[in-house]
């Protein structure tokens, strides 16, 4: 696929860029129907495919909670459950179908009477009823697993179309298998289901077989060698196996598909479906390529994403494509720099337009100073440049040691280093030996006038230890006062402060001391205390 257009890759919504007066340019989610571009319809099956992964079960009440919540999203149909396979599932399907109104509601069904019986029985409320049938049409398919001949196959599923019929005027057809069956017996079997009465035929990939040009070509095939697709929509479901799910949809979009079956988040069988926010943002993002648009209001997808990833207890990998909790997330510093720029260096889609509030500049070891000064300034610190410089190698220390640095690590660095006195003594290193069975032996190094002094001391635990041992190097002794040790930051990796009070020749110093390790917090803190001690004229 080569770029059809400028490097500006928003066709839809045009640059992204800020304009010369600084707006930013405006941009409608919920597209008007271009009487340019083909309208592609969103099928979607979270309630049905996505729901056959195991453990991602949905009740009734949960059911039409999605349901409403993809009526808001604007897809146009809502494929709501199997309803034969179990009463429950019937009487969810049937919710949806009388309380969600908007989209078309689709109940599936195999190619036999009692399912598609049970299947209008629970769609035939809805505003815009939909039966769904399906049978295989490969040979695997037939002879495997059916057990029966392509002839026979295919009268039961003229037969099935026209039974459906009976009930509903909108019927769709799905030649399961259709990417792993004779090209001849599909054309046939799509031709004698279209005079049966089907209005939407739709061309599986059941199994994630097909690669992307393949599958293009197939469609662009079925299209010239079977008329009647033009008087119906012409529908692509693709599993995603090989990882090719969206990218099969696509190539099926780009040679006249009309209709995309897909799953919010890419839930479904096996490896799942053909992800819709991907789908959508692809078609939206690259328009002028695809030459067709979809209705869905995409600043409603990262809710939907949150509510069915919640619902069938299925977490969202952090580098999924548009609702990942990365997807707008810029941690590396010539990104970062990039973005503060002009976002358009690194973002083809405005975070907000999926529903993001906005994009998040992560402060690592691999951020630069560009990033850097921007959070600073966020959090209202206006630095000289000699103190930024400080900040900033501080920074690097600590982020070396996490993660990730929070504004809260930043603000707690900030203060340590605006508050600093000379240092007599600097922290270098410890080491410690401990435990229930033994005294705890600390051996701490400084560095006083570029020269590294070492020395070891034992104490009644491993904090006191360091404190004796960096008293021998000082050649001072004190008595603690106060000592406060507090996580400043959440989570396991978190930013430890240690504060004390020490009282030195008859006067107190106070010190401070941060670090991930809560040892070497106390021993930066207590080594602070005794350089103020200094500072103050003691020799
Ligand atoms: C590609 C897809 O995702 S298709 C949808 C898959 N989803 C599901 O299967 C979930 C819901 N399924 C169910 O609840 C059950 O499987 C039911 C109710 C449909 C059927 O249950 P059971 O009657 O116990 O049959 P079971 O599941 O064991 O076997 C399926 C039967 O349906 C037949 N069958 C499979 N597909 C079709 C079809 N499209 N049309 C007609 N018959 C079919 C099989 O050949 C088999 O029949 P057999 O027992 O005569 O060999
Ligand atoms: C029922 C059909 C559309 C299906 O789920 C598939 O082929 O994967």
């Amino acid at each position: 696929m080569g770029l059809d257009g400028p490097v500006d890759l928003c066709d839809a919504c045009g640059p992204l860029s800020t304009t010369k007066n600084g707006n930013r340019n405006k941009n409608t989610t919920r597209r008007k129907e271009s009487t340019m571009s083909r309208k592609i319809h969103i099928f979607d099956t979270t309630l049905r495919d996505g729901e056959q992964v195991p453990g991602a079960k949905l009740n009734r009440r949960q059911k039409l909670e999605i349901a409403e919540q993809l009526a808001r999203l604007g897809v146009d149909v809502i494929e709501a459950g199997f309803p034969c396979s179990s009463p429950e599932d019937l009487k969810a399907v049937q919710t949806v179908a009388e309380q969600v109104k908007g989209p078309v509601i689709a109940g599936l069904a195999r190619a036999v009477q009692q399912d598609i019986d049970i299947a209008w029985e629970a769609v035939k409320k809805a505003e815009r009823p939909r039966i769904h049938v399906f049978l295989g049409s490969s040979d695997i398919h037939l002879q495997k697993k059916l057990r029966r001949d392509r002839e026979s196959a295919l009268q039961q599923a003229v037969e099935a179309v026209k039974y459906a019929k009976k009930y509903c005027e909108d019927v769709e057809y799905s030649t399961e298998d259709a990417s792993r069956s004779d090209f001849e017996y599909l054309c046939r079997v799509i031709e004698a289901c279209i005079r049966a009465g089907a209005t939407v035929i739709n061309v599986p990939d059941t199994v994630g077989y097909a690669l992307p040009e393949q599958y293009g070509e197939l469609i662009r095939n079925l299209r010239e060698k079977v008329p009647a697709l033009d008087k119906v929509i012409l529908s692509v479901h693709c599993h995603n196996d090989l990882g090719l799910a969206v990218a099969n949809s696509l190539a099926a979009v780009r040679n006249g598909a009309e209709q995309v079956e897909c799953t919010i988040n890419g839930v479904g069988e096996r490896a799942g479906n053909a992800s819709l926010e991907e789908i959508v943002m692809a078609i939206r993002t690259r328009e002028s390529f695809f030459d067709a648009h979809t209705t869905i209001n995409t600043r409603e997808i990262y809710r939907t994403s949150r509510m069915v990833s919640r619902l069938m207890n299925i977490p969202v990998q952090p580098n999924k494509a548009i609702v990942g909790s990365n997807a707008f997330a810029h941690s590396s510093g010539i990104h970062q720099d990039g973005i503060l720029k002009d976002r358009s260096t690194y973002e083809i889609i405005r975070p907000e337009d999926v529903g993001i509030k906005a994009h998040s500049l992560v402060l690592t070891a691999r951020s630069g100073r560009a990033a850097l000064r921007h959070r600073l300034k966020e959090l209202g610190y206006e630095l000289t440049d000699e103190q930024f410089q400080r900040v900033h190698k501080r920074f690097l220390n600590v982020a070396d040691r996490k993660k990730e640095i929070s504004s809260q690590d930043l603000a707690t660095i900030v203060e340590i280093e605006l508050t600093k006195v000379p240092e007599t003594y600097t922290f270098d290193s410890l080491q410690i030996m401990s435990g229930n069975t033994m005294q705890p032996l600390a051996s701490v190094t400084l560095i006083k006038d570029g020269e590294k002094i070492t020395d070891a001391a034992t104490g009644n635990g491993p904090v006191n230890a360091v404190f004796n041992c960096i008293e021998r190097i000082v050649g001072q002794t004190g008595k603690l006062r106060d000592y406060d040790l507090k996580a400043v930051t959440m989570g396991k990796d978190a930013l430890g402060e240690a504060m004390v009070r020490v009282e030195i020749g008859g006067s107190i110093y106070s010190g401070i001391g941060t670090s991930p390790d809560v040892i070497e917090a106390s021993a930066r803190a207590y080594v602070n205390a005794f350089n103020r001690f200094f500072a103050n004229g003691n020799a």
